[in-house]
């Protein structure tokens, strides 16, 4: 499989730069991690050739995004705010996509629509209104017309977002299957969202990639700094707010993740996790890449 390579890319807005001289390989699964206002949006957009970069190129393979019809053959795309006409049942929202992305045979369209209808699990509920459709079902609509044609490459853009905890964690094992034999871009400014869906991760920050690679290569740079111990309410309190990953509470104590940098508890380190090393880049660092 090919990878897309973005290169120096950077937009501005009302001469505002959003991005900033972007550098990514994707080589499978990309997660772009990122807070609100980072630039995650734009950036996706502009994969999808919907918005166009002001500087740099995208490549995948020898396909440059300079050609919009090609690389529009591609991609299926599912936008953060996915709705369709409350009236229509799942199947007839799907036929429109499949007439829109220039099905006319009606034969070969419906076994298209079935067969992403059954990638999804949706084929049960296919007669169903929109409009009675949970928000897990509706996001997973949304994946079923971004499949139709089969594109090698998949844009999902923060796909939880509105879903509840059970929906949230079932989604995302359907995102892990689909990024098996394609690329798969995926955003979000929730870190559990990419933790098990993405082998990389991009982080960006004010519009600048902060970090990049293997989620372990990601993960590395909150190496020796992160710990977890049961501390007092006192111990607690003399923590710095920044220091804080999170907190439990346990009796009349805390089970407190917590940066160090001096180690001044003097116990052993804990293996960083993604959610670590995502607030390190964004609490103790200014842009610069690892
Ligand atoms: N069409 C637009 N015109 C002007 N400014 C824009 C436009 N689209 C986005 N922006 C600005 O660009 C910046 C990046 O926005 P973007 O939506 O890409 O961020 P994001 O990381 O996706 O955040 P969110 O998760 O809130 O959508 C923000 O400051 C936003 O206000």
């Amino acid at each position: 499989m090919d990878k897309i390579k973005i290169e120096n890319l950077t937009k501005y807005f009302g001469g505002r730069k959003v991005l900033d001289n972007i550098n990514l390989d994707i080589p499978g699964s990309l997660g772009l991690l990122g807070p609100n206002g980072a630039g995650k949006t734009t950036l996706m957009r502009i994969l999808t050739t919907l918005v166009h970069s002001d500087e740099g190129q995208i490549k995948y393979g020898e396909i440059s995004w300079e050609n919009k019809d090609n690389v529009r053959q591609l991609i299926g795309y599912l936008p953060q705010h996915f709705s369709m006409y409350q009236n229509l049942n799942i199947l007839d929202v799907l036929d429109h996509f499949a007439v829109l992305k220039g099905r006319e045979n009606k034969d070969s369209r419906n076994e298209e629509v079935q067969q992403v209808l059954q990638q999804v699990n949706l084929e049960q509920n296919q007669k169903t209104k929109i409009k009675h459709l949970s928000g897990g079902m509706l996001r997973r609509v949304g994946i079923a017309q971004a499949l139709l044609g089969d594109p090698e490459i998949l844009v999902i853009d923060e796909p939880t977002a509105g879903l509840d905890v059970e929906e949230r964690s079932r989604f995302r094992r359907l995102l892990r299957s689909l990024s098996e034999n394609r690329i798969i871009i995926i955003s979000s400014h929730i870190v559990e969202d990419l933790e098990t869906t993405c082998d990389h991760i991009g982080i960006i920050k004010n519009g600048s990639v902060v970090s990049s690679g293997t989620r372990d290569e990601v993960i590395q740079v909150a190496s020796g700094c992160v710990f977890e111990s049961e501390l007092s309410q006192k111990q607690l309190d003399s923590l710095d707010d920044d220091a804080i990953i999170s907190i439990k509470q346990m009796g009349d104590h805390y089970s407190v993740r917590y940066f160090d940098f001096r180690n001044q508890r003097a116990c052993t380190s804990d293996w960083p996790t993604l959610e670590d090393a995502y607030l390190y880049r964004m609490r103790y660092e200014n842009n610069e890449t690892i």
